[in-house]
């Protein structure tokens, strides 16, 4: 059986992966410095992102299947990472309230032996609910907001701000599994034998 390796710091990440192919699977975060690229429209930066964190894991691993990902959220055609600090935290989540925002997972699938890189962007469309300025101030409160794209966390008391998910839900998450299931076995791993060896 190949190696597979989890480019990614993210706990999501490793639950979604442990979700689809149990603990088949080791995680090796990149050192990939996340910077965005001037010109670049946000599903190319996203793309060009989770290629950086593959990319760097890939060429310090040979022979093993790398999947790395990167998660932003574009609002009225401004992208949104990670918020840097509280404030900036709180004008995304005003710049989201009550909007229609789409959720883009740039997700990468490189088999270093054979020299094979598989991309591609996915994208969830959600439905922001509207909520007050004391409400957005009390969920700043929790902390959630931070180290997720566009300042909110789906999975957690962030489903309070959600009305609507077209899409992937896992997408939101950070990791659109039904397409990496897809991506997996265009190079011949198959998920169902992986559950089926962890079982
Ligand atoms: C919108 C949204 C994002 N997120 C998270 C997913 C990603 O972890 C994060 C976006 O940041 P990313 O830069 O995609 O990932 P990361 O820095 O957390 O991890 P790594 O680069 O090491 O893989 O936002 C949620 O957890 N819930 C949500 O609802």
């Amino acid at each position: 059986m190949r190696r597979i390796i989890l480019a990614s710091s993210s706990p999501r990440r490793r639950e979604l992966l442990k979700q689809l192919i149990g603990d088949n699977f080791e995680i090796i975060p990149s050192v990939y410095n996340e910077i965005m690229i001037e010109g670049l429209d946000s599903a190319s930066q996203a793309l060009q992102h989770a290629l950086g964190k593959g990319r760097d894991v890939a060429a310090k691993y040979p022979d093993s299947v790398i999947i790395a990902a990167d998660t932003v959220v574009l609002c009225d055609g401004k992208l949104l990472g990670k918020p840097a600090c509280k404030e900036d935290a709180m004008s995304m989540l005003e710049m989201i309230n009550r909007r229609a925002v789409a959720v883009l997972t740039g997700i990468v699938v490189i088999d270093s032996g054979k020299g094979i890189e598989n991309t591609d962007i996915v994208s969830t469309q959600v439905r922001m609910a509207n909520i007050s300025r004391k409400e957005i101030t009390a969920y700043l409160k929790t902390g959630e907001p931070m180290g997720k794209a566009g300042a909110f966390a789906i999975q957690g008391f962030g489903a309070v701000l959600v009305e609507k998910v077209e899409g992937d839900f896992f997408n939101v998450v950070g990791l659109p599994l039904f397409r990496l299931s897809q991506m997996l076995k265009n190079i011949g791993v198959d998920v169902f034998e992986l559950m089926q060896a962890d079982s």
